[in-house]
């Protein structure tokens, strides 16, 4: 085994394990030994099963009492025990392992740990793990376990397992961060930072290794943004730009007037899109701000102007929603351009068609996901491109996208707060506009924070805000297992509230595992308010633009970060109707009670971001993610912003002394750099 061979070479890792390997993005021992936790458990000693409480992981010690039994079902069968000690007896249930049936029973005595729920007014324990034998959990005490992050069928014991082999292989010349940066800022051995990120001997030496990583994952951004930025930097185009008198008459028509904050971005946008120059601008605004509206100004005035302009959505969903947005404005305003949809999941012949009239011209705004930089898309003359902070293009994906015009003009949106210093070494490659205030038709969306004996009133709130012809989403509690599971939690979640609210209210559901045209229709439905009530996992989290509903809940409020509550929330209240969020929680936690706080208090993103920060403290172990689109593996933007600030800096000095990174110290970097960037192409190719 080395470090460059598939994980399958790993003892143990047999064929199965390594597809799901795969899933998790693990395909070699070097991913794996790369893979970091998610966070880490301090394990505890076992509680009497008559103190188990709802909500938490809790550890308990007993033995198997009475029949181990296997509920029928392909695919969703579940095992059910009970588990029994001097204090008393829970259920306690697994999902899709049905062969626990044979092993549990002859066990013994075992100790199971997982999250314990309330479910028909009696506690269960869900999908625990088991110890055995017992004795073999007195060793973890009060040690730090790693928890990964975990696909259907893989474990995090098997995860462990793999990673000790995996170690093995790490070497200390396979460090390729410069010796200056590791004596200057006094970072552990590059052996020694590994092993502490998965096994840490406790917090301090976590800490130590994960300061490390950051400093090298910011290191590595911020050259390759160098990059990018110095290939592209003044390009010239050699498009031509007239102001366009139908643009004047459709703000003049549109229902609303564009806030100051939109106009001067807007403004920024013309000017750029006028020069000789390729622009290459971030849009930043808060929840509902009005984004869009601005993205479309773009994409009507390439279209106006002769060319082409792309809008790319991250999901089909969103993309749908844009378009047929879009081609509403066309047809309402007269507008005589025609758009398109490209998806992935479209038909092949429809897509066909679709590339046809894409590439004669005959469509001019073009929407979808990915599907827009595939191969078989050519462009006639494509000018605008406007996506979103995942997608972020270099040079080589402008190329592609023009085929053989000119490089595109580039529009990048983005929700996320963050403070103008640090946007401009995380987005150095572009300019920046930002959208700082809210459209004035809106009231302040009103929250509250209840536990979920509220839950009957809640749903009564909904009852009577269908009844004056508004919508609601209900966000499901979350389930960590697996995808599938939250998908029929879901779908129980969805009947249950059907039945509660009565015949006259239509709800329904939507999932990540849905197919796409599923989603589409309901989402089209309740665009529609032919649905009123939505049960919804986190897939409405972006975007979604349904200004009539006015009431969101979000279930396990506390299982969220807060920038993703905020996002969740910022689906209400974008339109002039009072909105209402309803976070959900039944933790009792003083630090549950704080975060929920700031949200309850606030719907200003950038000081929810800010007070998170505060609240989290540095190198907090257990953070949630801030934020899905700055992704960094171990960096947190607004936790790390120091050691950003001192990347920064860092990469300006290096890129000084040696342009061209050929010192020999450099080396390993350069060598690194460009798999980096390699990789950073192909994932915008894809
Ligand atoms: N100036 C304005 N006045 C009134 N309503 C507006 C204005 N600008 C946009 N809107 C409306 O506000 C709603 C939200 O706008 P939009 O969907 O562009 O938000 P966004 O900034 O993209 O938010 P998110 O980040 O949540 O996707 C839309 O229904 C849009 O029609």
């Amino acid at each position: 085994m080395s470090k460059k061979s598939g994980v399958g070479t790993i003892k143990g890792v047999g064929e199965k394990t390594e597809k799901l390997f795969e899933k998790i993005g693990v395909y070699t021992v070097d991913d794996l030994i790369h893979y970091y936790p998610r966070g880490y458990e301090i394990f505890g000693e076992p509680v009497p099963i008559s103190e188990v409480e709802e909500g938490k992981v809790c550890t308990i010690c007993g033995s198997v009492f009475g029949r181990v039994q296997v509920s029928p079902g392909k695919g969703r069968q579940i095992t059910t025990a009970y588990l029994k000690d001097l204090t008393g007896t829970i259920k306690v249930i697994w999902f899709r392992m049905p062969f626990l049936r044979n092993t549990l029973g002859r066990k013994g005595v075992v100790v199971l740990r997982g999250r314990v729920v309330k479910k028909r007014d009696s506690l269960v324990m869900e999908h625990p793990e088991i110890y055995d034998p017992a004795v073999r959990y007195q060793e973890k005490i009060n040690t730090m376990q790693p928890v990964y992050g975990l696909t259907a069928g893989l474990t995090n014991n098997a995860v462990i397992k793999a990673l000790r082999q995996a170690l093995e292989q790490v070497r200390e010349q396979d460090d390729f961060l410069p010796d200056e940066f590791t004596k200057k800022y006094h970072f552990r051995p590059y052996e020694q930072s590994v092993r502490e990120m998965h096994f840490p001997e406790n917090k301090e030496a976590f800490l130590a290794a994960r300061q490390r990583f950051v400093f090298e994952e910011f290191l590595v951004f911020i050259l390759s943004l160098r990059q990018i930025k110095n290939t592209q930097d003044r390009m010239k185009n050699g498009f031509h730009f007239e102001d366009q008198p139908q643009i004047s008459e459709f703000l003049r028509q549109l229902p609303y007037e564009l806030t100051a904050a939109q106009l001067r971005v807007w403004d920024d946008m013309q000017k750029d899109m006028k020069s000789q120059y390729v622009m290459s601008r971030l849009v930043q605004g808060d929840v509902g701000s009005g984004k869009t509206i601005v993205a479309v100004l773009g994409l009507l005035f390439a279209g106006l102007n002769g060319y082409q302009g792309a809008l790319m959505a991250p999901t089909e969903v969103l993309a749908r929603q844009h378009f047929e947005n879009i081609k509403d404005m066309l047809e309402q305003y007269q507008i005589p351009l025609r758009a398109e949809l490209l998806t992935g999941s479209m038909k092949a012949k429809e897509k066909r068609e679709a590339y046809a009239r894409i590439e004669s011209g005959e469509s001019s705004i073009i929407i979808g996901t990915h599907a827009l930089i595939q191969e078989k898309a050519i462009y006639h003359n494509l000018a605008l491109v406007v996506t979103d902070e995942q997608h972020r293009f270099g040079v080589k994906q402008r190329e592609m996208l023009a085929g053989k015009g000119n490089l595109p003009h580039i529009l990048v949106m983005s929700a996320t707060p963050i403070p103008r210093t640090l946007g401009i070494i995380l987005y150095g490659d572009l300019d920046i506009s930002v959208i700082d205030e809210l459209p004035k038709n809106r009231l302040p969306i009103k929250n509250c924070v209840v536990d979920t004996g509220y839950r009957p009133k809640a749903y009564e709130f909904i009852r009577k805000q269908v009844a004056q012809g508004r919508q609601c989403y209900v966000i499901c509690p979350m389930v960590e297992e697996s995808e599938a599971m939250e998908a029929e939690n879901v779908i129980d979640y969805c009947e249950m509230l059907s039945e509660t609210l009565g015949d006259s209210i239509n709800v329904s559901f939507l999932h990540g595992k849905m197919k796409e045209k599923e989603k589409d229709e309901v989402m089209n439905a309740f665009g529609k308010n032919e649905i009123q009530v939505l049960v919804s996992t986190t897939v409405v989290e972006v975007g979604i633009d349904v200004p009539n509903a006015t009431v969101i809940m979000i279930e396990n409020a506390e299982r969220f970060g807060l920038a993703q509550l905020h996002q969740l929330r910022g689906r209400v209240g974008r339109g002039k109707y009072q909105s209402y969020c309803i976070f959900m929680t039944a933790s009792k936690s003083k630090e549950t009670k704080e975060r929920l706080d700031i949200l309850n208090h606030s719907n200003d993103g950038f000081f929810i971001a800010s007070e998170d920060l505060r609240l989290r403290g540095p190198g907090d172990l257990f953070g949630i993610r801030q934020s899905g689109v700055l992704d960094f593996k171990v960096a947190d933007v607004f936790q790390d912003a120091k050691l950003l600030q001192n990347a920064s800096e860092e990469a300006d000095r290096l890129l000084l002394d040696d342009p061209e990174l050929e010192f020999p110290e450099h080396c390993k970097l350069k060598e690194h750099l460009r798999i980096k960037l390699d990789e950073i192409m192909l994932e915008t190719t894809l």
